[in-house]
């Protein structure tokens, strides 16, 4: 099993098959009181590097100084048990098939989340599309804007702007095909459901679509919205976010794979022989134009602006994020077709974070402005049309990058089918028992960029500068969190979705699984970053260290050197902070409570 043997599945799996050792980057936040960083504001003695990761720091975290519950709060390995038992998903599916058929349509309506902001091949609108079509009645488009819910789930300003730009980008869209898209304004995420249901109410709806959203917050949210529709309101919920189903890839005992390995080789068999599901539908054909005077108090919907929290910290923030990644359909596309460019070096490069040759797909993916099926159907074609994806078959470039995809899928079968990875406790309930430190120097020097190792500096660094940080890098500052720091995973969990432009709740748990792998970030960053570009361009007190002083320069330098870099020496001895950690899983770690 997976989780007894080995909780971080992708970092296991690509630091057998690939590396010898790995680590993990990650970035905070939202901090408790007692965390919060010190907004250092004086710049007049920081060289250039620390006015880079420090006016970035200050910019992209969130202005809310304590944690809260749902940031690192937890319930019990027991409650975690329980909910595992009784899928929110099933209740879901239970909830949908006890609905009376609504057999007269007066509207149909088309309710997007953040995770399916586009028109283009979305599922849940094409019915919706389809419905209205051969009922002849209007199609209609809501959207709630829930600040609270943002700030609940730790939504960074990055992210918020991303999706508050790609909504007024389909609202003009579906204009065009008159269709209005409504934004609903709501306080209280609570009040979400009541929220939607009375508008539906008051505009007549008889239809309501979405697309499935995996996470627990979010199925309950649908189960409400079902049971509290009443009978003159009929709900359908669709699949959107994967190639394959999720929950449909079973063992030969008809439970949910959770390993990798059997579950990537049974994926590709099935998009070998079913080309089909990666078929797209069309955009929503328009409402005639008669219905727009009808709905036409619908059109005038002014789009959600970032909250007050979720604001950048300054215009030149704003610019330089949204340059690094434009909103919409069409940006994700383009995005795409360049990628395809120079995918044949994707297996070859992807863990070299100065090549920066991945596709930087992942905000688009997040967010659901372009659909998983467009983008791969766009892999076939290059694959000469064919679907088969395996080893042997297609280039190495398209094998390993459908490989990522594959773990993506997998993931959100993990988030539906163990519905505990999104309450804040980890997939290896074990986890949940150690005694995690409490260094909050070292918590800041790792927020910041700051713990005198070059190549996690480096991650954070990017992180703080782009919202987004290369996966490598990911692993690196991860692992040297929960394991060299010792400070509960959560943290940097947390600090990751407030920070990042593409957090997805599925990829982040899982990313930031407890692993008994310690990272060395020295060896890390010799393998993969060879010539230390990397490092020099995020840290650029180090960019004038020739060779390999620059991986570890406290230790490869003389004092004299080093003390003249203005650069920190590092903050823990690994080899023994390694130690530690592997001490402290081993005694605290046990069963969870039956
Ligand atoms: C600690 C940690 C936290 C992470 N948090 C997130 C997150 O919040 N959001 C997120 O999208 N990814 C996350 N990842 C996964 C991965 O780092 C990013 O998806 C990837 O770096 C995005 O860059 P890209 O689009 O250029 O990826 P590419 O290499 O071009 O890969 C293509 C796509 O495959 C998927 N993918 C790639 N790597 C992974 C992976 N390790 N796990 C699951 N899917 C993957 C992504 O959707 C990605 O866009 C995390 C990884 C770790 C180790």
């Amino acid at each position: 099993m997976l989780s007894a043997r080995c909780p971080n599945l992708y970092r296991a799996l690509h630091t057998a098959s690939l590396r010898p050792s790995a680590i993990k980057l990650l970035q905070v936040q939202s901090l408790p009181l007692k965390h919060a960083p010190s907004r250092d504001t004086s710049t007049s003695k920081r060289t250039a590097t620390q006015k880079l990761t420090a006016t970035s720091t200050h910019s992209i975290m969130s202005k809310r100084a304590s944690y809260e519950r749902s940031e690192i709060g937890h319930t019990t390995t027991k409650r975690a048990k329980q909910v595992d038992e009784n899928l929110p998903y099933d209740q879901l599916q239970e909830a949908l098939g006890a609905q009376d058929e609504v057999k007269h349509v007066t509207k149909v309506a088309h309710w997007f989340h953040p995770k399916d902001l586009r028109i283009q091949d979305n599922t849940a609108l094409h019915h919706a599309s389809e419905l209205a079509q051969s009922s002849k009645k209007p199609l209609i488009c809501v959207y709630v804007n829930c600040p609270a819910d943002e700030s609940w789930h730790g939504t960074s300003p990055a992210r918020v702007d991303f999706m508050c730009e790609g909504l007024k980008i389909m609202q003009k869209e579906l204009n065009h095909l008159n269709i209005p898209l409504v934004f609903l304004e709501c306080e209280d995420r609570k009040k979400i459901v009541p929220t939607v249901i009375d508008w539906f109410k008051e505009q007549n709806v008889s239809h309501v679509f979405g697309n499935f959203e995996y996470e627990i917050d979010e199925l309950r949210r649908d189960i409400k919205l079902v049971k509290e529709s009443g009978n003159g309101i009929q709900v359908s919920i669709y699949h959107d976010q994967t190639i394959v189903e999720p929950g449909t890839m079973l063992t030969g005992s008809g439970k949910p794979m959770k390993v990798f390995t059997p579950y990537h080789k049974t994926w590709l068999s099935i998009l070998k022989e079913q080309p089909q599901l990666l078929d797209t539908s069309p955009v929503p054909a328009a409402n005639p134009s008669s219905f727009k005077e009808e709905l036409k108090d619908l059109f005038d919907s002014p789009a959600p602006k970032p909250a007050k929290d979720k604001q950048f910290s300054s215009e030149g923030e704003r610019k330089r994020i949204r340059k690094l990644w434009p909103a919409g359909h069409a940006a994700g596309s383009k995005r795409m077709d360049a990628f395809l460019q120079k995918i044949d070096n994707y297996a070859a490069t992807r863990s070299n974070p100065a090549k920066d040759s991945t596709s930087r797909m992942s905000a688009y993916f997040s967010a659901g402005m372009i659909s998983m099926r467009e983008v791969v159907q766009k892999v076939a074609d290059y694959n000469h049309g064919s679907t088969d994806f395996t080893e042997s078959s297609a280039k190495n470039g398209v094998y390993s990058w459908v490989r990522e995809i594959v773990f993506r899928e997998l993931y959100r079968q993990t988030t539906m089918c163990t519905p505990h990875t999104s309450m804040n406790m980890p997939q290896n309930l074990k986890f949940d028992f150690v005694q995690w430190e409490d260094d909050e120097e070292g918590w800041e020097k790792w927020y910041k960029g700051t713990t005198g190792e070059p190549f996690i500096d480096a991650g954070m660094r990017q992180l703080h500068h782009e919202a987004y940080m290369h996966n490598r890098l990911r692993m690196n500052v991860s692992s040297y969190l929960y394991c060299n720091l010792l400070l509960d995973y959560r943290r940097g969990e947390r600090y990751f979705a407030e920070t990042l432009i593409d957090w997805d709740l599925s990829n982040n748990t899982q990313g930031w699984e407890p692993s008994y792998t310690v990272f060395n970030p020295v060896s890390q960053a010799e393998r993969n970053d060879p010539d230390g570009d990397y490092i020099r361009k995020w840290v650029p007190e180090l960019a004038n260290v020739k060779g390999k002083a620059v991986f570890a320069p406290y230790a490869r330098l003389s004092s004299e050197e080093f003390e003249k870099l203005g650069y920190p020496k590092p903050h823990v001895d690994w080899k023994k902070t390694k130690a530690r950690c592997m001490e402290r899983f081993k005694r605290d770690m046990h069963d969870a409570e039956p």
